[in-house]
C-alpha cells in the first residue's frame, strides 16, 4: 500500500532523511518511532506529497507520488502533528468542506459524520467554531475529517497527543478496524507502550537513517519495545 524506496531529503546541507526504505502492506498498522528530530515528520510529509524530496521514490498503491500526486492523495488521509484547522469554520462546515474536496456523496458523508462524531462524542460541538475547541477536540475533528472519504491509507503524525483515554481507545479501535477491512496505517509516535500493543510492524529511525524494522516480534523479541529502542539508540552513539 505504501512503498518508500531509498528516500533522501535534505534541508540545505543537512540530510533529514537518509536512504530510507519501508514497505507498509494492506492490513498493517505500522509504527514509526525515533528521537526528536530523527526525521519522522519529514518522511511522513514526503509520503503525503506535502514535501518534495531529493532522492528515491514513494509509491501509494503502486502509484508514484512524484508522477501522480493527485491520485495518491485521493487514497490517503493525513493527520498532522498539530491540528491546525480552519479556525473560523464550525466543526460541521469543516467536515463538509473536506467531504467536498474529496467528492464524498451526501449520503456517505452524513453517515460517516454521524458515526464518527457520535463515537468521539463531538456531535453537540459541531456547530461551534473551531477556535472554541480544545486541543483534544481539534484532534478529534482532524481524525473524523480523515475518515470521511474512506481512505485506503491513513498516515498520522503523533495522533494520540491531546486525546483523552477514551478517545485514544476509540482511535486505536478505529485503526484496527480500518486495517481489518484491508486498509493500512503508517503513524509516528513517542508512546512506545501504545506502539508495542497496537502495531503489527515497527520501524526505528535515528538521524534520518533506518536502524531496524520488522514485525513487533522481530524487532523486540522478548524484551519491551522501550528497552530495545533505548538500547539501539545508545548503540549507535557508541
Ligand atoms: N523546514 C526545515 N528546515 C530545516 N531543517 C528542518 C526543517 N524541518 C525539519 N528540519 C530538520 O530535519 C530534521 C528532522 O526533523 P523532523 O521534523 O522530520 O523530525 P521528527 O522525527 O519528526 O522530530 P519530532 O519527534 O521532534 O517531531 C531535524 O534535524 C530538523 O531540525
Amino acid at each position: 500500500m505504501l512503498k518508500i524506496n531509498n528516500l533522501t531529503k535534505r534541508y540545505g546541507d543537512k540530510k533529514a532523511v537518509d536512504n530510507l526504505s519501508l514497505h507498509i502492506q494492506k492490513g498493517e498498522i505500522y509504527g514509526f518511532i525515533g528521537h526528536n528530530g530523527a526525521g519522522k515528520t519529514t518522511t511522513i510529509k514526503s509520503c503525503c506529497g506535502i514535501l518534495n524530496f531529493d532522492e528515491g521514490d514513494i509509491l501509494v498503491d503502486g502509484v508514484s507520488i512524484k508522477d501522480d500526486p493527485l491520485s495518491c492523495k485521493k487514497k490517503i488521509a493525513y493527520i498532522p502533528d498539530n491540528p491546525d484547522l480552519y479556525e473560523f469554520l464550525s466543526g460541521i462546515k469543516y467536515l463538509n468542506f473536506v467531504a467536498d474536496v474529496f467528492g464524498v456523496s451526501r449520503q456517505d458523508r452524513e453517515e460517516r459524520i454521524s458515526k464518527y462524531a457520535d463515537m468521539f462524542e463531538l456531535t453537540k460541538d459541531l456547530a461551534q467554531p473551531i477556535n472554541a475547541y480544545s486541543h483534544g477536540m481539534k484532534q478529534k475533528l482532524a481524525v473524523i475529517s480523515a475518515l470521511i472519504h474512506d481512505p485506503k491509507l491513513i498516515i498520522m503524525d503523533e495522533p494520540f497527543v491531546g486525546l483523552d483515554p477514551k478517545a485514544s481507545h476509540l482511535l486505536k479501535q478505529t485503526m484496527r478496524e480500518h486495517c481489518d477491512r484491508g486498509g493500512a496505517i503508517f503513524f509516528s509516535t513517542h508512546v512506545l507502550e501504545v506502539a508495542e500493543k497496537l502495531c503489527d510492524k515497527v520501524a526505528i529511525i535515528k538521524g534520518g537513517k533506518l536502524i531496524t524494522s520488522g514485525t513487533m516480534e522481530e524487532v523486540k523479541g522478548d524484551a519491551s519495545l522501550e528497552h530495545v529502542f533505548l538500547e539501539l539508540e545508545g548503540e549507535k552513539d557508541a
